[in-house]
């Protein structure tokens, strides 16, 4: 394990290092020490000058192969801090820490791509800077440096095209797969929210045990009585299992959780992953509710604002964790937070409880469905129409009535349009007759 220094400056208030301590760790790395600083920013080492020395000397006597600024870092600054630090000292800021978790989860072709996209639009204002710099310095002799750093320039802007591409297409196939499940009769529900509110916990009590596997392009149209092996789970793909929260099959997917001061570019990287949040048909957004009521507060914004502009479906906020929050204080937040999270639903993932009540609550917030009653002739294909209507509606009656059969079923306004054709087809003289 390398041992490392959190680091964080603030312009007022008391620096929180919980955060930036865990996202250390989760990276991998040994949190030996942590310094913070209330003032403003400093251009030359974002730190006043003296802390930086401070830091140094934590750096020495603890032993520490690198330094982690919970905060975004100028190119300049980073070079400045690493040259006060003993030699070979690593300087990190967020944006770099939070990218590197991601490149180690990333076990898709899918998350792999969007990672290398993130790092090329990291780097890319980085080699425009150099660029800029040894034109301005252009001299006889410094002319190879400058057009090296074009060519880098236009090299990471090539690269960013052909991942985007990539990506579009992987973005597509996607969307047709999202397509063909909401025609097989399912709804669609994203499981939304800040890192390690529970959601892949709340996923795991809500799923049935069937899963489906992001890349398992063998079951496109999710045939129930496929069986998947495909156990893998990343948080930065997407994992989808089926539940059943009474008349409604629903199809749930968890995805990467939110963190807060993402840079833009790294939302715009994982956007497609989002896609099965923005287009589901009913987010939960899971809030820890056991946290303090500033975190909570700030957490629910942080997602919010990443929900904002894009998403297109309701949102039914989860209080989750409520085994470790008394009654009251429950209430209390309720009550704080009405206008961040109107309505919301306490749950608790890990013991189950309350878990019926957001399943009713799912099925009332999902798109209305339709009541359709058929009368169907019987013929030879009758009964692969009646079974078909089991798989993709919920039906409520089925009778026979001599030489006709009555069902009675629900479903969404495109599934009833295919029942209807479905029931059309039977009463047309068949072509062998
Ligand atoms: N007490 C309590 N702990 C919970 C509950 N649900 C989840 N946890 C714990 O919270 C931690 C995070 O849970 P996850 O389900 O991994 O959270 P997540 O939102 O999927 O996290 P990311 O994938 O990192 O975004 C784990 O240690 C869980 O055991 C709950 O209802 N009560
Ligand atoms: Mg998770």
């Amino acid at each position: 394990m390398t041992n490392v220094v959190v680091v964080k400056r603030v312009d007022r208030g008391d620096a929180d290092l919980s955060e930036v301590t865990d996202l250390a760790r989760a990276a991998g790395y040994d949190v030996v020490g942590s310094l913070s600083q209330t003032r403003e920013e400093d251009a030359a080492y974002h730190l006043g000058e003296g802390k930086v020395s401070e830091l140094a000397a934590l750096v020495a006597e603890t032993d520490a192969a690198a330094v982690i600024f919970d905060n975004r870092l100028g190119p300049y600054q980073t070079y400045n801090i690493a040259q006060k630090l003993p030699q070979n000292v690593e300087v990190i800021d967020r944006f770099t820490l939070i990218l590197e978790i991601f490149g180690q989860r990333a076990n898709t072709r899918k998350a792999q791509l969007q990672v290398e996209l993130a790092e090329l639009r990291y780097e890319l204002p980085r080699a425009e800077a150099k660029a800029s710099l040894a034109k301005r310095d252009e001299r006889p002799g410094f002319m190879g440096l400058g057009e090296y750093d074009e060519s880098r320039e236009r090299d990471i802007k090539a690269q960013i095209s052909r991942i985007k591409n990539e990506l579009d297409a992987i973005a597509d196939k996607e969307e047709t797969r999202r397509e063909q499940r909401r025609e097989s009769g399912f709804d669609l529900v994203a499981l939304a929210g800040y890192t390690n509110a529970g959601k892949s916990t709340l996923m795991q009590r809500l799923a049935d045990d069937l899963e489906v596997g992001q890349n398992d392009d063998l079951h496109p149209d999710l045939d129930p009585t496929a069986e998947s092996k495909n156990q893998l789970f990343t948080t930065l793909g997407t994992t989808t299992r089926r539940a059943e929260t009474g008349k409604r099959d629903v199809l749930l997917t968890d995805t990467v959780g939110f963190v807060s001061d993402l840079p833009h570019w790294l939302v715009e990287s994982f956007k497609s992953t989002l896609d099965s949040v923005y287009r589901a048909d009913l987010v939960l957004l899971v809030v820890d509710a056991s946290e303090s009521l500033d975190a909570m507060r700030e957490k629910l914004i942080t997602s919010h604002d990443t929900l904002y502009e894009r998403n297109e479906a309701p949102i039914v906020t989860v209080f989750n964790k409520i085994d470790a929050v008394d009654d009251e204080e429950l209430e209390e937040k309720r009550a704080a937070l009405s206008a961040l999270a109107p309505n919301p639903v306490a749950v608790s993932g890990l013991t189950g409880k309350n878990i019926s009540e957001l399943t009713a609550r799912v099925e009332d917030e999902l798109p209305a469905w339709e009541r359709e009653r058929l009368l169907l002739p019987l013929v030879e294909d009758t009964m692969s129409v009646v079974s078909w209507l089991y798989d993709h509606t919920y039906v409520e009656q089925e009778e026979y009535q001599g030489e006709q059969v009555f069902v009675e079923f629900e479903a969404s306004p495109a599934i009833v349009e295919k029942a209807r054709a479905k029931a059309a087809d039977l009463s047309l003289p068949s072509e062998s007759a």
